[in-house]
């Protein structure tokens, strides 16, 4: 470009040239619109300074052949350095060849041209080169995980290979315990006979824990539960016989340094399962009784279940919260929630249990939620030794909580104490059967919250007349219609108030022994309420004398023997008696 300027300046033409037919004057001038550039050029003059803007290619003379090169050398002999409108000759300049001229930006370097190509040939490395690589490479510092790694794959082959083995190996050998059940119904699992103590003669306490319990525990398995009544199967694999046991829901906590009885606590918390305790009573001629109360501790024996016996009716107080679960202290065994009043009342049972056949009752209401209703319980048992004393401590608070009553029937040879008809009550109908007696229930209700809201208005009525009476003096009849409208409106709010917050019950029982004593019993009700339902549970010939043999030869194991005993007498049937063998 420069070049090119050069070359254009008119002055640098030598001066004997000038006339010279070679001379090109008018070549000097563009005849194409050079525009862009003249422009520019005028713009730059512009910023240069008002001096030369007055200087433009216009006041130039168009044609330096006359006299111009004189007028442009005396005033402003720059000027000629500039590049004006060429006239003729030669061709326009090409912008794109402008373009290219332009002073590049970047710098060309061929290092970054990722399109060139080489084509220069490399020599093989030498076998000392390539050693050399190799040592280097050795020498480098290794990362962390590349230290490792050579552990964690032989971990990982351990891994495989323990978990192959286990896999290979989990069918073939039955001892091993996979099973993560605290019990199934299907299958037997292992427990061990972790305690074992002797009540008397002939009654054994055995307490069972589940092999490997803490592991199973991690399913919250809960067995133990008010609503149900069921054993466990216990299996001796000698001569493959099967027996049933009742579980109850205690565990053994320590022992007694002095006496050695075993003190005992019951199971409360899901953390608590997976432990429960027997009682067994051994028969001399009892093939099974013997083996179980002859196993050594920490022998391992094999149990199946839970086997339902019976299932707890629904009852519409099951929406509502439960009754508190026992408690090993009476103060410490809180108060029975407060159960609405349009709701039917909870069932009342009565139970006829015989010797180990009373632990189904024990099971029942030492459970957490245990029946909400009142249990009469008859009891006949040869002698009290049978009974361990914490059972009957139990036994006696419940007695306190209002929750059961226990009669002892003490019965042996020398002194005979047999039930009788006198102390079999009769039944009664049971509070719930259907939604007829919800709705029984809620109109009951209604009727008592008008009765109460009736006596609550004659009361204010009373004292409204009173009070008009000591104000004028003299008794003046006052229009029943005028006080009844006014004591409405000032009872409703205070009726309501008295109706749905008894007044008895702002004062909060901290026990149940509390709630029975002040609450239930202060209201006079001295009397067992009649029982709706018969459990009858002992040996066979003591269920056959109170309620008839039983008869579960059927498929759906229903019973449908015939009712007799001293229940028929008092007029129970199949409906309302479960007899458990
Ligand atoms: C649901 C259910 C729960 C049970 N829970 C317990 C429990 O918690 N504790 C417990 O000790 N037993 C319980 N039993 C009874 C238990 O299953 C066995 O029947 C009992 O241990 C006797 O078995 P055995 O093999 O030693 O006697 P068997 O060989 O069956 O009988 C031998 C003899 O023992 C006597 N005998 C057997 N069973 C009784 C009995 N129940 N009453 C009176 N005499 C009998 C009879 O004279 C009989 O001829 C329960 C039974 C059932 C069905």
């Amino acid at each position: 470009m420069q070049n090119l300027k050069l070359f254009l300046r008119p002055q640098l033409v030598a001066p004997h040239l000038r006339g010279s037919p070679l001379n090109f004057p008018k070549a000097l001038r563009y005849k194409s619109s050079d525009s862009d550039s003249e422009t520019k050029n005028s713009n730059e003059s512009n910023k240069a300074g008002p001096s030369e803007n007055n200087i433009t290619d216009n006041n130039l003379p168009i044609n330096r052949t006359e006299g111009a090169h004189d007028l442009t050398e005396k005033f402003n002999p720059d000027l000629s350095s500039k590049v004006t409108k060429p006239s003729s000759a030669l061709p326009a300049m090409d912008p794109s060849l402008r373009t290219l001229m332009a002073k590049t930006k970047v710098e060309y370097n061929p290092v970054t041209n990722s399109q060139q190509q080489s084509y220069e040939f490399k020599a093989p490395k030498t076998p000392k080169q390539l050693y050399k690589e190799k040592m280097a490479e050795k020498a480098r510092p290794k990362s962390k995980l590349r230290k490792l790694l050579p552990s964690l794959i032989i971990c990982g082959g351990l891994c495989w290979g323990i978990f192959t083995y286990k896999y290979m190996t989990k069918d073939s050998n039955p001892n091993v315990d996979t099973d993560s059940a605290l019990l199934r119904e299907d299958k037997f699992l292992p427990y061990l006979i972790s305690f074992k103590h002797k009540i008397n003669d002939d009654h054994y306490l055995i307490e069972l824990t589940r092999k490997n319990r803490a592991e199973k525990l991690i399913h919250n398995e809960q067995l133990f539960n008010g609503d149900r009544l069921w054993s466990v199967e216990i299996m001796q694999p000698d001569i493959n016989i099967v027996r049933n046991y009742t579980p109850l829901p205690m565990y053994v906590a320590g022992i007694d340094p002095n006496t050695k009885e075993p003190h005992l606590r019951l199971v409360k918390e899901l953390a608590e399962e997976g432990k429960f305790i027997l009682i067994v009573k051994r028969y001399n001629e009892g093939e099974f009784s013997r083996w179980l109360t002859g196993r050594n501790l920490l022998e391992e024996i094999n149990v199946r279940g839970p086997i339902v016996e019976y299932k707890m009716p629904y009852h519409p107080l099951n929406r509502y919260d439960e009754r508190p679960q026992m408690s090993n202290t009476l103060s410490s065994i809180k108060p029975d929630p407060i159960w609405p009043e349009n709701v039917p009342k909870p069932e009342n049972y009565v139970f006829y249990g015989a010797g180990t056949g009373i632990l189904p009752l024990f099971q029942l209401i030492y459970s957490p939620n245990p029946p909400r209703g009142f249990t009469d319980v008859f009891y006949s048992l040869r002698d009290e030794s049978e009974l361990l004393p914490q059972i009957k401590t139990l036994n006696f608070f419940a007695e306190k909580c209002g929750r059961v009553k226990f009669h002892y029937l003490i019965s042996n040879d020398k002194k005979p104490n047999h039930l009788t008809a006198e102390k079999v009550s009769s039944p009664t109908l049971p509070n719930f059967t259907g939604g007829w007696d919800l709705r029984m229930s809620e109109e009951v209700y209604k009727q008592k919250l008008l009765r109460e809201k009736k006596a609550e208005v004659e009361k204010q009525m009373e004292r409204a007349s009173n009070s008009l009476k000591s104000l004028t003096g003299n008794a003046t009849l006052v229009s029943k219609d005028a006080v009844i409208v006014t004591s409405d409106s000032n009872s409703s709010s205070s009726a309501s108030s008295t109706y749905i917050q008894p007044t008895n019950s702002r004062i909060k029982p901290e026990s149940a022994y509390q709630q029975w004593v002040f609450f239930k019993r202060a209201k006079g009700d001295s009397t067992t309420p009649p029982p709706s339902f018969a459990f009858v549970c002992g040996p066979e010939s003591y269920i056959s004398d109170v309620s008839g043999k039983p008869d579960l030869n059927n498929l759906e194991k229903k019973d449908n023997g015939p009712i007799g005993g001293l229940l028929m007498e008092k007029g129970w049937n199949l409906n309302n008696i479960k007899r458990l063998q």
